[in-house]
């Protein structure tokens, strides 16, 4: 946090949290329930039709609130990446400060100041290694400028992450949370707090990536400190949101979009909206146990009402019919998403699309996992084996090369 000595870096990596997740039953697809689905606002080509099968189900294409709300960040982003890039192109220069004031002091100080940044990114890699292996593994493809980068977004995301999940979480205040959030606005003013600080600082001095994306990560650990249930599919989805949707637009502008892609670029950024939230969606069928177990419920609790269930059901941990056809429509939902994403996946820039289509592929297994468990996502943990994780990369990498 922003000011204290408390370490927002972690030594360990929890298993941890915020694992939630929704569903839907037999009435599984109504409209509102993919933002993705919706056609784009602005010109080019989409690539988030209304998939026929869901058409005949859920004619009107409604958006929530939640999905409106997201919906207008995400054409933010997509204008702000469009004239990044023109930018960039005319002028050729940075759009914000870089960290002058924390390489100065550390020249300062007798230290390598500028060099202590390569140092501050590569340790950020190597945070990323510990952590993400598969996905670290990934970003070797790419530049090293975007590779470096990404690893700086990640180590944000991951300190984020830990503020409510890690070891200290039981003293994090909304207070704690306000000052990482003043020493996030810092920093992308060019003043880092720390070496890691100062990486990212780096990045959004290079590449267009945008505030917002991060103010609302924070926002969902806000959500995290008081909130543990989700009365609708519209909050959990603004939830999922908040704390994995946002990862897809920050990386966007890092990774970059394939120069002969004919995709406009807020389907691009729909699709990355998309495997965050699939994501997040995987996350919490596979830990509904342990959420339960710290009193949390990730589900949406009209749709568990609907398919006849109730909280002590969940806190019971019992399988039963019920919760078996609850369950395949949240994975069913979770699925639409992924498929939603693996289409926006061509269009990134060729180098950034094997990393990508890796996570998504395993994370999409965890799914899988769930089923083979016969849903028994209470006391049995979903996970994907070293096996079929070794075979998604080269099958991955394959695809990846096909090309938009
Ligand atoms: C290439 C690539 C995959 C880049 C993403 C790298 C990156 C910056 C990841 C940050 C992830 C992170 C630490 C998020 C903090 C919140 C959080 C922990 C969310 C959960 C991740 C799973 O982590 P884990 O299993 O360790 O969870 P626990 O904390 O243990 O519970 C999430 C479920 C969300 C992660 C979301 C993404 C990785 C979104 C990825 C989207 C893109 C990279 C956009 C791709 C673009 C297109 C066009 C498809
Ligand atoms: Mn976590």
């Amino acid at each position: 946090m922003a000011g204290s000595s408390a370490a927002v870096w972690p030594a360990h990596h929890a298993s941890c949290r915020r694992h939630h997740q929704p569903s839907y039953s037999s009435h599984l697809p109504r409209a509102r329930l993919l933002l993705p689905l919706l056609p784009p606002r602005r010109g080019g080509a989409s690539l988030a039709r209304p998939r026929a099968s869901l058409a005949a189900v859920a004619p009107a294409v409604v958006r929530t609130a939640s999905e409106e709300a997201v919906y207008e960040v995400v054409l933010r982003q997509a204008a702000l990446v469009r004239e990044g890039r023109g930018r960039v192109a005319r002028e050729g220069a940075a759009r914000r400060p870089r960290p002058r004031r924390w390489a100065e002091e550390k020249e300062e100080e007798g230290l390598r100041g500028w060099g202590l940044l390569g140092d501050a990114y590569d340790r950020c890699g190597e945070v990323c290694a510990e952590y993400a292996k598969t996905f670290y593994l990934g970003t070797q493809l790419m530049t090293p400028e975007r590779r470096k980068a990404v690893w700086a977004i990640y180590v944000w995301c991951r300190r984020t992450d830990e503020l409510v999940d890690g070891p200290n979480a039981n003293y994090i205040t909304p207070t704690a949370l306000d000052r990482w959030e003043k020493r996030l606005e810092d920093l992308f003013e060019g003043r880092p707090y720390d070496m890691y600080d100062a990486a990212l600082s780096d990045t959004v001095s290079k590449f267009p990536v945008d505030i917002q994306p991060f103010k609302d990560m924070i926002e969902g650990m806000r959500l995290d400190l008081w909130k543990s249930r989700y009365r609708t599919f519209d909050e959990l989805y603004l939830y999922c949101y908040y704390v994995a949707g946002t990862v897809g637009l920050m990386t966007v502008p890092v990774m970059g979009i394939a120069p002969d892609s004919k995709a406009s670029t807020e389907s691009v950024y729909n699709a990355a909206l998309a495997l965050g939230i699939a994501n997040q969606l995987t996350n919490i069928l596979r830990d509904v146990g342990e959420d339960a177990r710290r009193g949390r419920i990730y589900l949406p609790l009209d749709e568990l009402a609907q398919a006849g269930l109730t909280e002590d059901d969940i806190f019971r941990g019992k399988v039963t019919d019920k919760w078996r056809r609850f369950m395949k429509g949240q994975i069913q939902r979770a699925r639409l998403f992924f498929d939603e994403a693996e289409k926006g996946v061509a269009h990134l820039d060729s180098a950034s699309r094997w990393p990508v289509l890796a996570s998504l592929w395993l994370y999409r297994q965890i799914l899988d996992a769930i089923e083979a468990n016969d849903y028994n996502n209470f006391t049995k943990r979903a996970y994907v084996g070293k096996a079929k994780k070794l075979l998604s990369l080269p099958v991955a990498y394959a695809r990846a090369a096909v090309g938009s």
